[in-house]
């Protein structure tokens, strides 16, 4: 369930108050410990004793490493089964401490309350949890519902510039895939900020509930979500492996105008609608260089896509503004023209 939450967080209080959890361990990274922790410690009212996780920020720390220190953490401190862990944070913090949680004495609650603009409408939201391995994205987690969401978009006034337009990419993701009002409605917003973004967070957050409700396991419907990520994804590896990381919702802008003109090589949309889709894209996000990339690299990482069957790569491509197919098998010459469209965009 998705809450949001009121300025004395009293649904989060009463949600304390009526489960009878042993002990509250509350995962923060350095960020949400400065920014959003006092606001979280401000106004939780509960008689349960908690512990303080602290990471460093950053996909780099989405690894085995940090789960294994988190686990050991948790048993030191002797969490037991009824134990309930906060994840305070973006979709870092979310992923890695939902991953933790349910894996920590084959799973223990708990509960999201997101912190980025990414986190609040896409991460938080959905049961995927999990880590890196190697530079390869999510390789490894669980699905796992958190026992609650809950939201407060106040957080979002201390989020950086950058950390904004990257959660604005999924955003964007939801309107192309799913709905073309609410996609016409984000691209009307001439400058992000909190104040500009707020108003479309439920609708974004609506969206990818409904998805999931339809398909928890990503056996169909759900793969729609990974539009912009087949991409995206591997070229946000190969900054990871580089050890230059780029912002998830930075690759996912790229995978999107890459993928809309791959769309529109195999025939599924027009070019009208693949200019419409790149030139607003492309008016949020600077052009991210991929031309260090060899073809062969991506190729190689679009081939361990999780989407993947019989050694073929499945995309998730438009059918329109607002309409999504998935498990479409693309030609080679296709998706290579669609790498090589994106790059010559430097110098259009
Ligand atoms: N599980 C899913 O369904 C899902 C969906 C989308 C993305 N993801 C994953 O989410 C991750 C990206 O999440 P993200 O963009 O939230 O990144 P993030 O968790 O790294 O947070 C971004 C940065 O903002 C800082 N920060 C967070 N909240 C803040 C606040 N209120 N004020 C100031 N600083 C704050 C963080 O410390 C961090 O430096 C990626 O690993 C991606 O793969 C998962
Ligand atoms: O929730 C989903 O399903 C998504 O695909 C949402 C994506 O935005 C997100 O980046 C997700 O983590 C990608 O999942 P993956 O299975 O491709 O790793
Ligand atoms: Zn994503």
């Amino acid at each position: 369930m998705i809450t949001i939450l009121n300025d004395n967080f009293s649904q989060l209080n009463t949600f304390l108050h009526e489960k009878s959890f042993s002990k509250i361990f509350i995962l923060v990274d350095e960020n949400t410990h400065e920014y959003c922790l006092p606001i979280l410690l401000g106004n939780m009212e509960t008689d349960l004793g908690f512990e303080i996780l602290e990471i460093e920020a950053g996909e780099e720390m989405k690894n085995i490493q940090t789960a294994n220190q988190l686990w050991e953490i948790l048993t030191e401190m002797q969490a037991d089964r009824k134990a309930l862990v906060i994840n305070l944070g973006g979709g870092v913090i979310t992923d890695m401490g939902g991953f933790v949680a349910s894996t920590y004495k084959r799973g223990i609650q708990f509960i999201n309350i997101p912190t980025t603009l990414l986190s609040m409408c896409d991460a938080s939201i959905g049961g995927k949890t999990g880590i890196d391995l190697m530079h390869y994205k999510n390789m490894v987690g669980t699905f796992a519902f958190p026992e609650q969401i809950f939201i407060f978009p106040k957080f979002l006034e201390t989020l950086p510039f950058k950390e904004l337009r990257s959660g604005f990419a999924e955003m964007l993701k939801h309107g192309l895939i799913a709905d073309k009002n609410h996609w016409d409605q984000l691209i009307q917003i001439r400058k992000l900020e909190a104040e500009t973004v707020i108003p479309h967070i439920q609708t974004s957050m609506n969206i990818k509930q409904d998805v999931v409700d339809k398909d928890f396991h990503e056996q169909n419907i759900r793969k729609t979500l990974n539009f912009g990520h087949t991409i995206g994804h591997a070229v946000e590896s190969l900054c990871l492996q580089q050890g230059n990381p780029i912002l998830h919702g930075e690759a996912v802008a790229m995978g999107m105008i890459a993928e809309a003109h791959l769309a529109y090589l195999e025939n599924l949309i027009s070019e009208a609608d693949a200019s419409v889709i790149i030139e607003n894209v492309q008016r949020y996000y600077p052009y991210l260089d991929i031309n260090d990339f060899k073809d062969e690299d991506i190729t190689a990482l679009l081939l361990n896509d999780k989407k993947n069957t019989d050694r073929k790569i499945n995309f998730s491509l438009l059918s329109g503004i607002g309409s999504c197919t998935y498990d479409h098998q693309c030609s080679q010459e296709n998706i290579l023209e669609s790498l090589s469209f994106y790059r010559k965009l430097n110098n259009a």
